[in-house]
């Protein structure tokens, strides 16, 4: 019914209005908030692109806490073994503590992120932020401690990153049954790993004396099937530490390679392994040398446009050298504290030198062909074997064999249903004695042309 420039008139008369209201409602909600007889606290899930600790210890408080008088609840069950756990779900919770009312309440902007608000009256002030906030803290922690459960996080491609950064890792329950006591390996080597791994646990005080980041740098070198990814899991379960399984080619650059080191707790081990195979990290130096080469060569201003966009889609495709040795131990490795960092790899030669020169990677920890003494721990482990007759031939063809304790294993647990240990130990002699040769040149191999065994945590997934 209205010609054009009525309803324009109208569009913009509705519009300022709206604004007027917006206006005096923000106007009111100040009027309101200054004589409002309470005082509020907001704690954001992220601090920049550091994930806030304290956002975690209420939430584990709260999530506990009360959960009789809660209306909805979550259950999950943490481990086979365990009850289940019963979490309150409401957004509004009330707390009461020496006598004082607050309230909690969650919020979730439109970008994902989470925020705590903390409502109180202004006369409980000195008692909420003296120590009724300590108080929660330190709960929560204490019941993090308690039911602390291991995980092991793989990250996801940056593709998927969502403006929640939980996205950057995914993560399941680390359950893993490997220890110290059944690992196969020279007993004095052994002993060494679990002092040092006790002295860094422990080093808190030491690492803050003597002004270095509190964070350890193991290097597992060795041939396939020796126990590098096993003694990872060993040191999670003896330490309590869960696991980062850095996968390096699923990340684009050197900055999505820290945003990911800042979104990974302390007290962990963060893992890259097989180095030598998941990483170019002689791809900077080629490019240069490729660079160099066309300079001389190429003087068209078609190819040297094409040498641009090469060198371009070079360098956004890896990781490189100087990014992952800022990863280890440059400025950003110090923002996080009681970390230990392990790299796995078949071949020590092929490493740059930069990469695992000593300081940088604190221990290199060689693990090599199954010896007697790691037989025994394997036999005892698999066959809950003291000594057998057959040990002297087995020691003495071990010497002139080059075996992976991951071979030996397998012989030995072929005849666990009749749990015959005279037949296994004989199918390992055999092994041993190159009935079996065609096994032992098919790891050979593979070990020369870097091609990757089964990997225990990437099979979680
Ligand atoms: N030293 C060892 N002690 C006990 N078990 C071992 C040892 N080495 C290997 N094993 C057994 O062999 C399997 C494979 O070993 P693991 O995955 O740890 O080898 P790896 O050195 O990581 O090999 P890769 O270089 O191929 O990744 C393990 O599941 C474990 O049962
Ligand atoms: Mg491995």
């Amino acid at each position: 019914f209205f010609p054009n420039h009525l309803k324009i008139a109208i569009k913009e008369c509705l519009i300022s209005s709206i604004q007027q209201f917006t206006f005096v409602q923000r106007l009111s909600d100040r009027f309101v908030t200054f004589f409002s007889p309470y005082v509020e606290i907001k704690i954001s899930q992220y601090d920049g692109y550091q994930y806030n600790h304290a956002f975690a210890s209420i939430e584990t408080y709260l999530g506990e806490k009360a959960t009789d008088k809660a209306k909805h609840l979550r259950a999950s069950q943490v481990k086979e073994s365990k009850d289940l756990v019963l979490k309150r779900d409401d957004t509004r919770t009330r707390d009461e503590y020496k006598g004082v009312n607050v309230w909690w309440e969650i919020e979730t902007d439109s970008e994902g992120y989470r925020t705590y608000k903390l409502t109180f009256h202004r006369r409980s002030r000195d008692i909420v932020t003296d120590s009724y906030m300590k108080h929660i803290f330190e709960e929560g922690k204490l019941i993090d401690a308690k039911n602390k459960k291991m995980k092991l996080y793989t990250n996801n491609p940056s593709s998927s990153w969502g403006p929640n950064k939980t996205a950057l890792w995914r993560c399941i329950d680390f359950e893993h049954p490997a220890s110290f006591d059944t690992l196969a390996m020279d007993s004095k080597k052994k002993e060494e790993i679990l002092n040092d791994l006790a002295a860094f646990s422990n080093g808190k005080e030491y690492y803050k004396k003597i002004g270095k980041a509190w964070k350890r740098g193991y290097l597992l070198h060795g041939p396939p099937g020796t126990g590098k990814s096993t003694m990872i899991a060993a040191m999670a379960n003896l330490l309590n530490y869960s696991i980062y399984d850095v996968e390096l080619t699923a990340i684009k650059d050197n900055s999505e390679l820290r945003k990911l080191l800042i979104g990974t707790a302390s007290k962990s081990i963060i893992v890259i392994e097989d180095i030598d195979c998941s990483l170019d990290l002689t791809g900077q130096r080629s490019i240069k040398k490729k660079t160099k080469k066309n300079e001389r060569f190429l003087m068209s201003w078609k190819k040297d446009k094409e040498k641009d966009k090469e060198v371009k889609e070079d360098n956004k495709s890896f990781v490189t050298l100087s990014g992952l040795l800022n990863f280890i131990d440059g400025i950003w490795s110090a923002c996080g504290q009681e970390r230990i960092i392990v790299f796995t790899t078949n071949h020590m030669a092929k490493l740059d030198p930069a990469l695992i020169r000593r300081g940088r990677m604190d221990m290199h920890i060689e693990l090599s062909y199954c010896t007697f003494e790691a037989f025994k721990i394997l036999a005892k482990n698999y066959l809950d074997l003291d000594t057998h007759p057959m040990y002297t031939k087995i020691e003495s063809l071990l010497k002139e064999t080059k075996i992976a304790p991951a071979d030996v294993a397998e012989n030995l647990m072929k005849k666990k249903s009749e749990i015959d240990a005279d037949g296994s130990l004989n199918d390992l002699i055999d092994a041993l004695e190159g009935k079996n040769t065609q096994k032992a040149t098919v790891d050979e191999s593979s070990e020369k042309h870097g091609i990757k065994r089964f990997n225990p945590f990437r099979n979680l997934f």
